[in-house]
C-alpha cells in the first residue's frame, strides 16, 4: 500500500514567491522530416524548497519538458514557451554563454542512468573540476579537491584516493550519488531537474538516494523537479503533482489530493493501476487502448477514446481546459471537473 507522511517543513505553497515558472511550453521533435508535437501548451510553477513531480506513461513527454526547460535541446528539435522564468530572469532572453552558466549554476539535471552523464575516459576528479571551474568562481585552483571531497561526503561518498578513478570503477549507486553531487556543486543552485534518479537502482540504494535528495532538499532549499513513473516515489518524495497524458497537462494537484480524490480519469485509471492501491487482493488494472499519436488531429479530449467517464459528445468534440476542482486546489483538464459542461448534461438528463 502505498503512505503519505507528513513533513515537517513549512508547506511549501505557503511560502508564496515561485523560484520557477513556465507558461505555454511547446515542443516539436521533427520524426523523418514531419513535426511531432511532443509537449503542447505545458505550464510549471515551483516554489523554493517545493519537490513538483511529473508522471504519466511512457512518451508523454516528461523528459522533454526537463530538457525544454534546461535548454538542452538543439535543432530540428524546437522550443517555444510563453516564458520560462527561473528566479525573476526569463532564460529565453539570456546570452548563449549566460544560459550556460545558468545550465549547472542555478539550475541542474541529473539522470537516470548515471554512467552516460559522465565522460567515460575521463578520471571523476577531472569532470569535478570542470564544473567547478564553470561554477565556482570563489575557488582557486588548489582548493578544487578539497571541495570536491566535501561535496562526495555531502551525498555520502569518501573520495579520498579516488579522484583518479573512471566511472566504470563506480557503482550504479555511488555513480548516481556522485552526479548528484556535480548537480550540486554550484552555490547558486535553486532547481534540480531530477529524470527518474532511480529507475536504474536496486530498491535498497533508491531508498538511499531519495534520503539524500530530500536532505540536500532541506539542508539547500533546494526546489525539485521530479520526472518518475513510479507513483510510490512521487507519494514519498513530492508535494505537488502535475500529471502528463500524450505531451499535455491533463491534472495538477496537492499530492494528499492527488492519491485521495483524482480528478481526472486519467489520473484515476494510473492510481488503479499501482499494485494493492486501493484495495489489496484486487486483479492489477490494465489501462485499455494506447496514447494516440502525437501528431494525432483531435477535436475533443486527448484521453476520451480510453477514458471511462465520458459524459457525452462534448468529450469528442470540444478539448477540455484545465478546469479548477470544487473545494480542492487541484485542476484537472476534464469536462467532468468543469461546473458548466457538468450543468449541461444535467439539464440534458432531466
Ligand atoms: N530526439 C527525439 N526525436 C524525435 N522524437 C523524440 C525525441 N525524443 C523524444 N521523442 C518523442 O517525444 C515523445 C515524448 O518523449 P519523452 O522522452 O519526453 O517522454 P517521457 O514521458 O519522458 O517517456 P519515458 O518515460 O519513456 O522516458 C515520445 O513520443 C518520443 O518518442
Amino acid at each position: 500500500m502505498t503512505t503519505l507522511e507528513a513533513d515537517d517543513r513549512p508547506a511549501p505553497q505557503d511560502r508564496g514567491e515561485e523560484v520557477l515558472r513556465v507558461t505555454g511550453l511547446r515542443t516539436t521533435y521533427e520524426f523523418r522530416g514531419v513535426p511531432v508535437p511532443a509537449v503542447q501548451e505545458f505550464s510549471l510553477t515551483v516554489r523554493p524548497g517545493e519537490i513538483v513531480g511529473l508522471v504519466g506513461e511512457s512518451g508523454s513527454g516528461k523528459s522533454t519538458v526537463l530538457k525544454s526547460i534546461l535548454g538542452m535541446l538543439r535543432p530540428p528539435a524546437e522550443v517555444e514557451a510563453d516564458e520560462i522564468v527561473l528566479a525573476g530572469r526569463d532564460l529565453r532572453s539570456l546570452s548563449a554563454e549566460e544560459a550556460r552558466r545558468v545550465r549547472g549554476g542555478e539550475m541542474s539535471m541529473i539522470f537516470q542512468d548515471p554512467i552516460n552523464s559522465f565522460n567515460p575516459s575521463w578520471t571523476i576528479g577531472s569532470q569535478f573540476r570542470r564544473m567547478l571551474a564553470l561554477h565556482r568562481p570563489d575557488l582557486r585552483r588548489s582548493e578544487y579537491d578539497d571541495e570536491i571531497l566535501r561535496l562526495l561526503k555531502e551525498v555520502g561518498i569518501d573520495g579520498r584516493g579516488k579522484l583518479g578513478s573512471y566511472p566504470f570503477q563506480f557503482s550504479q549507486g555511488q555513480l548516481q550519488r556522485i552526479m548528484i553531487a556535480v548537480a550540486c556543486a554550484s552555490r547558486d543552485l535553486k532547481v534540480l531537474l531530477a529524470d527518474e534518479p532511480t529507475t536504474s537502482l536496486d530498491v535498497t540504494i533508491e531508498a538511499q538516494v531519495l534520503e539524500l535528495l530530500r536532505k540536500l532538499r532541506a539542508q539547500r532549499d533546494l526546489s525539485m523537479v521530479l520526472v518518475t513513473h513510479d507513483l510510490s516515489v512521487v507519494a514519498e518524495m513530492c508535494d505537488r503533482v502535475v500529471v502528463m497524458y500524450a505531451g499535455r497537462v491533463v491534472e495538477v494537484a496537492d499530492v494528499y489530493d492527488l492519491f485521495e480524490r483524482p480528478q481526472h480519469p486519467y489520473t484515476q485509471q494510473l492510481l488503479k493501476a499501482i499494485p494493492g492501491f486501493p484495495h489489496d487482493g484486487e486483479r492489477l488494472y490494465a489501462m485499455r487502448g494506447a496514447v494516440p499519436r502525437l501528431d494525432a488531429e483531435i477535436q475533443g479530449c486527448w484521453f476520451a477514446d480510453r477514458c471511462d467517464s465520458k459524459i457525452g459528445d462534448i468529450c469528442d468534440t470540444t478539448r477540455p481546459e484545465l478546469y479548477q476542482a470544487p473545494d480542492l486546489g487541484t485542476v484537472a483538464a476534464c469536462h467532468r471537473v468543469d461546473p458548466a459542461a457538468a450543468a449541461a448534461k444535467e439539464r440534458s438528463n432531466s
